[in-house]
């Protein structure tokens, strides 16, 4: 029977999530702090940590980073409010499973939880299992979409993907950078050669080097047996380094390298080993401007750049999206929705998807769950996404004499003038702040207030 660890502050929530999940046929114990919770997990073995995202002495994310310093893999789903959604995405990329949106919906939670358990779909593997096909990658089973960033997106992806150039693609979370390289190796000379994908995110200091380069027997405390690292492994391939502004400083200079002289050396080895691997890294952070990432490094994985767009940059692939992820969850879910209520496309139309593909993924998968019949209403939606959208028509009214806050409107103004500065900087913060004449500090917390990722 699978033991799962809940993690959550309000009580009352607590004892009817454990009611529900008890029921269910699962083990469940029940902590109130991020404390409480890392204790458990050192006296314990959970099969599934559910995550309030929000606890009194800290956030659910502390709790991922003490199991990942403690280099153990616990599928995690985050709950979360709507409004937390960028951080929960974020919480995706630092190992957790999924996330799901409060108020929880019981169906969902159920989905979710079965699926984290069963090691389907998962967003994020542990980087010791290799993570599975995801969706996306055969030009079949995916949406290449016909809006003018689409295009410019794959016109680069078909002119880099014969050549060996390492790539560096950019893009906030969600935005399908996984999906581009995948596509980049699968039009490469080296398509029947392995693609090995690790989030960079999920690995401990300690452990990275080994799990990149492998180790020796007795090397290090732990070190059991001899381990091939992922180099070895992507072999003739192609080697995906997601979120690599995490890796430590000692391991850059050890794959800067790899790169250069194509050689690598196991962590306790006193040989080196000859390694042909193209690699592909991936970022949502300006690695420059970060002040933690080797100049030298950027430069060798940057010899060509592959800016992935926002869900909200192109709008005119929304509707292949939308219809591409309701197939997928129909077909998952056995319903059989065949559209969308008006009011829900209106919904869809005015939300700016901060999480981007992941996010509509997630909503769709949800609304289908939701849904008995062959239309899909509001009602499927998340009670704060359609609040959001009605209060974001209240917050920022259109100027008038009958709505004279001027604190209201100027915020508004500030926040859609940062957005744009920064796309059109592409996301490069120092160059937004300099464009608006602010210094970086101030433009960071000028995001935070206006909830820019
Ligand atoms: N072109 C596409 N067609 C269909 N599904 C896609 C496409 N691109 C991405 N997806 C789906 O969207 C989700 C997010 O994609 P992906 O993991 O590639 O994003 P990412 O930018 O790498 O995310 P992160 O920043 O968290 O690493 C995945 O479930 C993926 O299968």
């Amino acid at each position: 029977m699978a033991n799962i660890l809940l993690v959550e502050d309000d009580t009352t929530f607590a004892a009817i999530l454990e009611n529900f999940l008890k029921k269910k046929g699962f083990d469940v114990s029940v902590k109130y702090s991020v404390k409480s919770g890392i204790e458990a997990l050192k006296h314990e073995t959970f099969h599934l940590i559910l995550l309030d995202y929000r606890l009194g002495d800290g956030i659910g994310l502390d709790v991922l980073e003490a199991l990942r310093v403690q280099g153990k893999y616990v599928p995690s789903i985050i709950m979360t409010s709507f409004n937390d959604v960028r951080t929960a995405v974020k919480a995706i990329r630092q190992g957790a499973f999924d996330y799901i949106t409060k108020p929880v919906n019981p169906d969902e939670l159920l989905m979710v939880v079965n699926e984290a358990l069963e090691g389907k779909s998962p967003q994020r593997a542990h980087p010791s299992y290799p993570r599975p096909n995801k969706e996306g990658t055969d030009p079949t089973d995916s949406v290449q979409g016909t809006s003018a960033a689409a295009r410019k997106l794959h016109e680069y992806i078909s002119l880099v993907a014969p050549t060996n150039m390492s790539v560096l693609i950019r893009g906030e979370s969600g935005t399908g950078k996984e999906y581009v390289a995948r596509s980049i190796h699968r039009l490469s000379t080296r398509t029947n050669a392995p693609f090995v994908s690790i989030d960079c995110g999920t690995l401990s200091k300690e452990l990275a080097s080994s799990e990149l380069f492998g180790h020796i027997k007795g090397s290090f405390t732990g070190a059991l047996n001899d381990k091939t690292g992922l180099f070895v492994e992507a072999s003739g391939g192609t080697l995906f380094l997601d979120e690599i502004g995490n890796l430590s400083y000692d391991v850059q200079v050890k794959l800067l390298r790899a790169l250069q002289e194509k050689v690598i050396q196991p962590v306790g080895a006193n040989k080196t080993i000859s390694v042909d691997v193209r690699v592909i890294a991936a970022t949502n952070e300006d690695l420059l401007g970060s002040g933690k990432f080797r100049e030298d490094l950027y430069h060798r994985i940057n010899e060509f750049e592959i800016v992935v767009p926002g869900l909200r940059e192109r709008r005119g692939d929304f509707q292949q999206f939308v219809d591409f992820f309701v197939k997928k969850a129909n077909d998952e879910l056995g319903r059989d929705v065949r559209e969308l209520a008006d009011e829900v496309k209106d919904i869809f139309d005015a939300y700016d998807w901060p999480g981007n593909l992941r996010e509509l993924k997630n909503v769709i998968k949800r609304m289908v769950l939701l849904s008995r019949g062959h239309t899909a209403d509001i009602s499927a939606l998340p009670q704060e996404m359609v609040f959001a959208i009605k209060h974001q028509g209240a917050t920022e009214p259109a100027p008038s004499a009958d709505n004279p806050d001027l604190r209201l409107h100027s915020e508004a103004h500030e926040r859609k003038l940062i957005l744009d500065v920064l796309q059109k900087a592409k996301y490069n913060k120092s160059k937004a702040a300099q464009m608006l004449n602010i210094d970086r500090k101030t433009l960071y917390n000028k995001m935070e207030k206006y909830g820019i990722e």
